[in-house]
């Protein structure tokens, strides 16, 4: 019997290819090339099953083309970048890639928050420029973490990992926001209290944002929720692109109208709004929380588990789409 054929549509680590290749007739992007959507289509002609990142906008165009598709494994757990309702529609399976990248992704949150109202980036600049020639009482002096109130919005798996990490760790009061209140157990294990979005704005030290990107999420933070905020506050965005409003931040950020932000993920990125490019009370990086070896690996293989599984007859292990039968 002929092997089903999957697409890889990023590099990938060879292990995986390897792997894949056991199960699949594999194509793979493997030189990592910028595809359009036109390239995408045209090499999804014909294959069942499609290995995706963060990057690829699988919606109705592309389905509408590629009618051999079944299904979309994101190796990511942010699935934004299907169109959940037309892959539906069209009888498409996507999955995701939870659990597997939360704690290394929590760590990364807290290590962004850390930099950000400790200014790690900025003074390191200032250092390698050269520019340090005395001490002085104020020189990059920011803001405590420790015993100081952390506001999370979006407390799912991440949230609550950044959560125990502040109130065990480091004393914080934490403060969160979703639509739903946590059940008790949860919030006692975070040492959690659900706030409306209002009053964590108003009252937290530090703002951290972890919210899945939907229409009813763009846009959370815009200059009417940062007028809320403290002027020492610092916000930390590791959700999505979108999520904040860049252009507005950026001035609330050269006005001082908060102390600083730390940003992992930009609207429209890889292009950063050029505006937070130079105001210097901002961190950013390149779209890294999750970055580890041994995460990436991780969130690789559940990507390839989820092909492997459906095409075995078993079902997708971590879908994001109705499944048919279930
Ligand atoms: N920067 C990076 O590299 C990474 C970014 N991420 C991002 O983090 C996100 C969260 O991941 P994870 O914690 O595993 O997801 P979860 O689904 O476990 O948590 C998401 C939380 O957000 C809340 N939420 C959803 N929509 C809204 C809304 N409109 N307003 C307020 N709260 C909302 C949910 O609660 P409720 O439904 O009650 O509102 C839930 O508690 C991912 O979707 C991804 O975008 C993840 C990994 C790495
Ligand atoms: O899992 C997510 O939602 C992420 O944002 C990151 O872990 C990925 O690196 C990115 O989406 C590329 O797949």
């Amino acid at each position: 019997m002929s092997k089903p054929k999957i697409l890889v549509a990023r590099a990938i680590f060879p292990e995986t290819i390897e792997r894949l290749s056991q199960h699949f007739e594999v194509e793979s992007n493997q030189s990592d090339e910028s595809w359009s959507k036109e390239q995408l289509i045209a090499r999804l002609q014909g294959k069942q099953g499609a290995f995706t990142t963060g990057s690829e906008r699988i919606d109705a165009a592309v389905l509408d083309a590629c009618p051999d598709l079944k299904i979309c494994a994101n190796m990511a757990v942010g699935y934004n970048n299907f169109d959940v309702d037309a892959m539906t529609a069209h009888g498409v399976l996507g999955t995701n890639a939870p659990d597997v990248l939360t704690e290394t992704t929590a760590d990364f949150g807290f290590a962004l928050l850390m930099a950000t109202a400790r200014r790690i980036a900025e003074s390191e600049h200032f250092l390698r420029a050269g520019k340090w020639q005395k001490w002085s009482f104020d020189m990059f002096a920011g803001s405590d973490i420790h015993g100081s109130t952390l506001g999370i919005i979006g407390m799912g798996r991440i949230g609550q990992g950044i959560a125990k990490r502040g109130a065990h760790g480091f004393g914080m009061k934490v403060i969160y926001h979703n639509r739903s209140k946590l059940d008790a157990a949860l919030e006692a294990e975070c040492k959690a209290s659900y706030v409306s979005k209002e009053e964590l704005l108003k009252t937290a030290d530090h703002v951290v944002l972890v919210v899945p990107y939907s229409p009813a999420s763009h846009h959370t933070i815009g200059a009417a929720e940062i007028a809320l905020m403290k002027p020492t506050a610092t916000l930390v965005n590791i959700a999505r692109g979108g999520i904040v409003d860049d252009a507005a931040l950026a001035v609330a950020l050269r006005e001082k109208r908060i102390a600083a932000a730390g940003l992992d993920v930009f609207e429209g990125e890889p292009k950063v709004h050029p505006d937070l490019l130079t105001v210097p009370n901002v961190v950013l990086t390149p779209h890294i929380a999750s970055a580890t070896v041994p995460t990436r690996r991780a969130m690789a293989d559940l990507a390839a588990d989820n092909l492997i599984a459906y095409f075995g007859g078993k079902g997708p292990l971590t879908p994001v789409t109705p499944v048919p039968g279930k």
